[in-house]
């Protein structure tokens, strides 16, 4: 692999990250993208939000150049992100690092869930009007204030009351983007992609990381024992290489360095 030489933390354009990246060889990379922010840009709920024909075109031609060493890793559920990039099933880390999936047809290993009683006390602050969304992800549970800011304080109370009526159950509350997730401690992007670098066709490779959040800081702080390279979008995070300043400068680099690759997988229009 030639080495990513550009000064630490740069702004990189699509034209010099199709550059830099085209000097890597793909048998001994493997790309990992955060997808909300990154990937894509942020929408006004987990459920309106775009997924373009040319990303998945691109993110397919590259996962076939490095021979299936692509993943998602992102905090929605691999059963969202299988119907976000459909027809597209990515190997990908989900939940935050509660689920993996090496490949298409295998098999997708998750931890266990929230009770259901903690579950059910959570989603009851998407009380009809208020403009908070949910997702129960099973094994946690995200409350999204983006369209009713004014609701965080009696969110941020809410939450804090379901956890102490379960006192035995182990949670934190992850500070997302405009949103609360109540999740298991010790689950985070970071250990998963470490498991995910020792299995299949991601063993032996060098991992490319793109990421936008806190969440993400977790995988950005182990790429060096895994000779990897982490690049932020929108933000600067001290661990990166550079910055790309936007998910759409991010996916105009992908569809660069895809060009040249071959399409996996045909895809349709919707009809
Ligand atoms: O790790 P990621 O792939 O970046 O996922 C993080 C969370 O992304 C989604 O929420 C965020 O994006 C929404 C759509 O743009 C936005 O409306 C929301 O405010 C953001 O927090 C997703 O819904 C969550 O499940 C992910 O955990």
């Amino acid at each position: 692999m030639s080495s990513v030489d550009i000064a630490r933390n740069e702004i990189v354009t699509p034209d010099t990250a199709s550059a830099i990246f085209s000097r890597l060889d793909p048998a001994k990379i493997a790309l990992l993208f955060d997808v909300d922010g990154t990937l894509i840009d942020i929408g006004p709920s987990p459920f309106e939000v775009d997924v373009s024909d040319e990303l998945k075109e691109s993110l397919s031609r590259l996962y076939e150049r490095t021979q299936g060493a692509l993943a998602l890793v992102s905090g929605r559920p691999i059963r969202d992100l299988d119907l976000l990039f459909a027809p597209l099933r990515l190997p990908a880390v989900g939940g935050h690092g509660a689920e993996t999936r090496l490949s298409e047809g295998a098999p997708v290993s998750r931890i266990e869930d929230l009770p259901e009683g903690l579950r059910r006390h959570l989603i009851e602050a998407a009380v009809p009007g208020s403009g908070i969304v949910y997702e129960d992800k099973g094994y946690s549970v995200a409350l999204h204030y983006r369209k009713a800011p004014q609701e965080a304080e009696r969110l941020r109370r809410h939450i804090a009351a379901g956890r102490a009526a379960f006192p035995d159950e182990r949670t934190e509350v992850l500070l997302g983007k405009a949103m609360f997730e109540v999740k298991r401690p010790g689950v985070n992007k970071g250990d998963a992609v470490r498991r995910l670098m020792t299995e299949g066709q991601f063993v032996g490779r060098a991992p490319i990381f793109l990421g936008d959040d806190v969440t993400d800081e977790s995988v950005f702080d182990i790429l060096p024992e895994l000779g990897g390279k982490g690049f932020g979008v929108g933000r600067h995070f001290p661990q990166t290489a550079g910055i790309f300043p936007s998910p759409a400068d991010v996916r105009q680099a992908l569809h660069l360095l895809a060009r040249d690759a071959q399409p996996s997988v045909r895809l349709g229009t919707a009809s």
